[in-house]
């Protein structure tokens, strides 16, 4: 099939189930339907107007099979950014993006779409996250920040950035737009919150000198709407404790800090059946919870969000509609079992909208 009917098969999919979840009249469905079947025939192309654009990037969450935070799909806010047409005009909607979404901690799901593939240059954004920690292997092989990040730190540091050296240096934006060079942009300090680590009852916890930033917003994905795709379309929400705490803090190939939390709750080491691994992970959570709920900044527990799921769950089986999932992506990372996600099946089926991986744009 042609690629323009094929988009023209997706975006009258889309639009017909739009507007039906819309209640808009079938009449103002029709007279749109013709005029996407004439632009697609003139130019293989069409453009969404900004309420199909909200729906759609709404729809897309509410299809993505790993959130277990889908509950507040119909809440996300939208930022049309489709006009900006270079990179200094990117950076700024970027960095009002942050900002709006921080909101002084109490956090607000946003998107920002940026023009989609096929108009003008394709956009890119080069980050996985827009605020994220740089990752450093010095001479002797140590390691300084987040290993997560050492490829695109180097590819930063090749593009001019210098960075402080210290394991909590914030990566610089950056932006390409069709076959330009990539732009670099620092992200100016006053928009990255950030939030110290403490924990509730042992106070020698903030030796080990913790933090990590409020606002989780993904940058590398592509948003895909009724065959139009969107390819640069950050998105945030708010944390879930056990990203931090779990993973990001915890894993070997991360922060790798079970060893020192383990030290500092004097936990017997010397064999695994003390579960000091264990106790050090509960500890660490503890530790991201109490913090951010100090901080007035936006975060939920895993348990809280599985029962936020539940509860997307059977609304959207009163609204007729099957929820999709990937079982191993929707159980927490600590205490799956607690949670009805672990006894329950999900078909992890491919439903659009949605949002996808693409290929790095460098390597
Ligand atoms: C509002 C609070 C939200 C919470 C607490 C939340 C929670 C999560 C968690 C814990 C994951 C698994 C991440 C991992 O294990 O690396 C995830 C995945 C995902 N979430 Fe959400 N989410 C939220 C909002 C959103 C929003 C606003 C969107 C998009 C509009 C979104 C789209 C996704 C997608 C596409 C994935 C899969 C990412 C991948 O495959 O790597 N989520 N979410
Ligand atoms: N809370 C969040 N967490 C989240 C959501 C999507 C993707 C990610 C990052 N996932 C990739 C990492 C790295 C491999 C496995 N997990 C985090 C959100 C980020 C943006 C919106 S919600």
């Amino acid at each position: 099939m042609s690629d323009q009917h094929e988009r023209l098969e997706q975006a009258e999919e889309f639009l017909n189930q739009c507007y039906s979840e819309l209640g808009k009249e079938s009449e103002e469905l029709l007279v749109r339907l013709n005029q996407v079947k004439d632009d697609i025939q003139q130019s293989g192309f069409y453009t969404h107007t900004y309420e199909e654009l909200v729906h759609g990037a709404r729809m897309a969450w509410r299809n993505s099979n790993r959130c277990i935070g889908r509950f507040f799909w119909e809440t996300l806010k939208v930022v049309d950014a489709r006009e900006c047409s270079d990179e200094e005009s990117m950076a700024i909607a970027i960095f009002d993006h942050i900002k709006k979404a921080t909101n002084g901690g109490n956090i607000v799901p946003y998107l920002t779409a940026f023009h989609p593939a096929h108009e003008k240059g394709n956009i890119r954004i080069w980050n996985h996250q827009l605020i994220r920690y740089a990752g450093y292997v010095t001479e002797d092989g140590t390691m300084i920040g987040d290993p997560a990040s050492v490829d695109f730190t180097k590819v930063c540091q090749e593009l001019g950035w210098e960075g402080k050296g210290s394991s909590f240096d914030i990566l610089p934006l950056v932006i390409q737009l069709g076959e330009n060079p990539p732009a670099l942009f620092p992200i100016p300090e006053d928009l990255i919150l950030e939030v110290p680590l403490t924990h509730p009852t042992n106070p020698s916890f903030e030796a080990l000198e913790l933090k990590w930033y409020a606002l989780p917003i993904i940058s590398d994905m592509k948003l895909v709407i009724g065959g139009i795709e969107y390819t640069a379309a950050p998105f945030n929400g708010w944390y879930m404790g056990t990203e931090i705490g779990a993973r990001n803090l915890a894993d070997t190939e991360r922060y790798n800090m079970l060893p020192r939390v383990a030290e500092l709750f004097q936990l017997d080491t010397s064999r695994e059946y003390t579960l000091w691994r264990d106790e050090a992970l509960i500890e660490l959570n503890k530790a991201v919870l109490f913090s951010f709920k100090q901080a007035g900044v936006s975060i939920v527990d895993h348990h809280t969000a599985a029962k936020q799921f539940e509860r997307f769950e059977k609304r959207e089986q009163d609204a007729g509609r099957n929820v999709t999932g990937k079982w191993s992506w929707l159980i927490p990372p600590i205490s799956p079992a607690t949670t009805h996600i672990f006894r329950k099946g999900y078909k992890d089926d491919r439903v659009y909208p949605n949002y996808f991986y693409q290929p790095a744009p460098y390597k």
